[in-house]
């Protein structure tokens, strides 16, 4: 089907690897390809050189996929592979998600070292998070609790508890399981009270707009379901504009009757106030469905929520 080489670029932390790998073995398998049919490439974004301040603050979203998008448009690399959370819900021209693979885990997980769970930290404890969202999601549960910031990837992270910064930090079981570190975590975080990020769990694939051999390879590799879940997650990311400064938690569930379901939330970052909404409707109106949700939670939020702290 190809002669010339399929380009993957990839960030290069131990997980973004492990989802390069994976994409390159489900090509190989649709394909009846060989390894050889593939090159990695690995690209450092700013979001892997930046790990000194707030992921809110540099930038937000895009910060993870920025270099590996003109590497795409420059045509050095064929395929892009991200983490779908990492991705802003605007594209650079040009480019296109062209294929969601089936979905991970979505929950978070806490790696707790003062005590197992979060109920069982002591009053005042330090917890390590970078995500706006899981710190206004902890603070909502632990007034108490003293949340610091935690940059870099999940080995580095995992080295900071072990020189003893924090008490504990929170991670998506998705990519613990995806680079066999499961292990690690002390509690599992249910998702109807601790939704996950819009996108948690999934890789995605972007390439070239019009690079048809790319879109018919991993046409063959894409999952409808995922597919249905993150439009309707990104949907209602994109209504309340997608800023990385607002904590905004999506999960869609698709039941087999063909209907969605999509809970959606956004919080203050310290905590102290929260909208949610749950929405049912067609897997095949899920755009709607996510706008629709990104709706209810700005209307019950009023005009200022916002004023103060974001944008
Ligand atoms: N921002 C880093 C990032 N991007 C995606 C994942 C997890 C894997 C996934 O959601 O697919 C992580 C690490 C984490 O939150 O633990």
């Amino acid at each position: 089907m190809t002669e010339k080489l399929i380009r993957i670029g990839t960030r290069g932390s131990q997980l973004a690897l492990a989802q390069a790998s994976e994409v390159r073995a489900r090509l190989m398998s649709a394909h009846a390809l060989p390894e050889s049919a593939f090159s990695i490439t690995v690209i450092s974004t700013s979001g892997d050189r930046i790990l000194d301040r707030p992921l809110s603050e540099v930038g937000g979203k895009g910060l993870f996929t920025k270099e590996i998008e003109l590497a795409l448009i420059e045509e050095r690399i064929d395929i892009a592979v991200h983490s779908s959370k990492d991705m802003a819900t605007a594209l650079p021209e040009g480019l296109e998600i062209s294929a969601y693979l089936p979905r991970e885990d979505v929950r978070d997980v806490f790696i707790g070292r003062a005590a197992p769970t979060i109920a069982e930290l002591p009053q005042g404890a330090t917890i390590g998070s970078a995500s706006l969202r899981r710190q206004a999601m902890l603070k909502r549960l632990r007034p108490d609790l003293n949340v610091i910031i935690f940059r870099g990837n999940v080995q580095t992270r995992l080295r900071k508890l072990d020189e003893g910064l924090a008490d504990g930090t929170l991670l998506a079981l998705a990519g613990l399981k995806r680079m066999d570190m499961t292990g690690v975590a002390t509690e599992i975080f249910d998702p109807e009270h601790f939704p996950p990020a819009p996108g948690q769990g999934a890789i995605c694939i972007e390439s070239r707009i019009g690079d048809d051999r790319v879109k018919a390879l991993v046409g063959g590799i894409a999952d409808a379901e995922t597919t249905a879940a993150l439009t309707a997650e990104r949907a209602f990311l994109a209504e309340l504009d997608g800023s990385c400064r607002t904590p905004i938690a999506a999960r869609a569930t698709l039941r087999p009757d063909g209907t969605m379901s999509l809970h959606g939330m956004i919080l203050k970052p310290d905590g102290s106030e929260m909208h949610e909404t749950r929405r049912t409707g067609l897997a095949t109106e899920a755009e709607a469905l996510g706008r629709l949700a990104g709706r209810d939670v700005l209307e019950a939020a009023g005009p200022n929520f916002f004023a103060g702290w974001a944008n």
